[in-house]
């Protein structure tokens, strides 16, 4: 895969199958039709329909944080492959991830949650890239089990920045203590519980109640993220900074542990309600995993575990006891390696591909009387 974005001509790109649909993006699985011809290099293509205005400028953000992972990488974050931009489309081209999302894998597991030993296994590397990314100045901000994709070796990826945000890089070990007092300007009532959110799945993510906030500073003053997996800061409009994500990694832990998010409600504003004011329940024995889970979603982001000095804080917890988090990637075995045709990933691949232009030509312009076996995107 050529690394140059000029190389990149959607006209030559074959997808062999759709792997998701989100508010901003199409993500197909593709393959370059001229420079590998026998699909054996396929990649991950993400593709924006500028048509959208917002859509356009979250895609061209996300290229932004991927063009500067690709600087400085990380093996749990993905990098730019390739850009490609049309009068229509916007599109840009990642490594693919063949072992689906984490929500889909501990869907399958037995009872629904992961053992202890799995979640170290996944969090140590999600702690990783938080780390990496805060130490470049981003706060990721969506972080949930849908945007965590597995690799093929089995490793963890975080996908989907266009959520993220810029943060004064933290400059000494015990950065956030420089943080002023919420600016009591910036509090908001609830008043925006009664927002609409957009319609994609159970959970989509993004609550958009301000202008997001791209530029640089010590805080963002944007309301975005999944319900469940919202800070109490964010709610409150606060002002927040790379906390948010350590919270999150609280919320995701639980899901992990219990099969179930420690504040949903019944609706959007019980949700936040019990985000705000609720303390989670721990059922079953306490242990180093429900100390940490304890400590992560403290409601008060200055006494959140990894305030003080960010991952570095989290890493020491009793639960990450015998971590070689130097070598992470070399020691650790994981617990899950995809098959080579994994289920979602392979399901709907069609032999020869189709066009993704082609694609969203066909969904502007339903044919009623197509025959559906003569139709590549039916399943789709
Ligand atoms: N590199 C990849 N390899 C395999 N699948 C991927 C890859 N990137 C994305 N996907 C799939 O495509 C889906 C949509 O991608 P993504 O979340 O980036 O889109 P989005 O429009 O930004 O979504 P959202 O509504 O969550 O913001 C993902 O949930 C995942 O299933």
């Amino acid at each position: 895969m050529e690394t140059s974005a000029t190389k990149l001509h959607l006209d030559q790109i074959r997808a062999l199958k759709l792997l998701g649909k989100g508010a901003t993006g199409t993500v197909f699985l593709v393959h370059d039709s001229v420079s590998d011809s026998s699909a054996s290099s396929p990649f991950a293509l993400k593709l924006v329909d500028k048509a959208s205005a917002s859509s356009l400028r979250r895609a061209k953000w996300e290229t932004q944080i991927l063009r500067r992972l690709s600087d400085e990488p990380n093996p749990f974050l993905p990098r730019l492959l390739a850009t490609s931009e049309s009068s229509e489309f916007f599109a840009w081209a990642m490594p693919y991830c063949s072992g689906g999302d984490l929500n889909v894998l501990r869907h399958r597991q037995n009872d629904g949650v992961f053992s202890s030993s799995v979640i170290k296994f996944y969090l140590a590397e999600i702690l990783c890239a938080l780390d990496h990314l805060h130490s470049m100045g981003i706060a990721y901000r969506d972080l949930k089990p849908e945007n965590i994709l597995l690799q093929e070796s089995g490793h963890v990826t975080l996908t989907d920045f266009d959520l993220s945000c810029s943060l004064n890089k933290p400059t000494r070990p015990e950065f956030y203590l420089s943080d002023p007092e919420p600016d009591p300007k910036l509090k908001t009532s609830l008043r925006f519980f009664r927002q609409k959110k957009k319609t994609k799945s159970a959970r989509v993510n993004p609550i958009t109640r301000r202008r997001m906030s791209f530029s640089g500073g010590e805080r963002s003053n944007s309301f975005v993220g999944t319900d469940e997996y919202i800070s109490p800061e964010v709610i409150r409009g606060d002002g927040h900074d790379f906390a948010v994500d350590w919270w999150a990694l609280g919320v995701l832990t639980y899901e992990m542990m219990y099969g179930a998010t420690p504040f949903k409600g019944r609706s959007k504003k019980e949700t936040f309600r019990n985000v705000l004011m609720k303390e989670p329940e721990f059922p079953g024995k306490p242990s180093d995993l429900t100390d940490l889970i304890r400590r992560l979603l403290v409601k008060d982001p200055t006494r959140r575990l990894g305030f003080r000095r960010g991952a570095a804080e989290i890493k020491e917890h009793a639960f990450f006891r015998g971590v070689k988090w130097e070598i992470l990637t070399e020691v650790l075995r994981p617990p899950f390696i995809p098959l080579r045709d994994d289920g979602e990933s392979t399901e709907n691949v069609t032999a020869s591909g189709f066009g993704v232009k082609e694609y969203f030509e066909k969904l502007r312009t339903p044919l009623p009387h197509e025959c559906p076996e003569n139709n590549p995107f039916v399943d789709f």
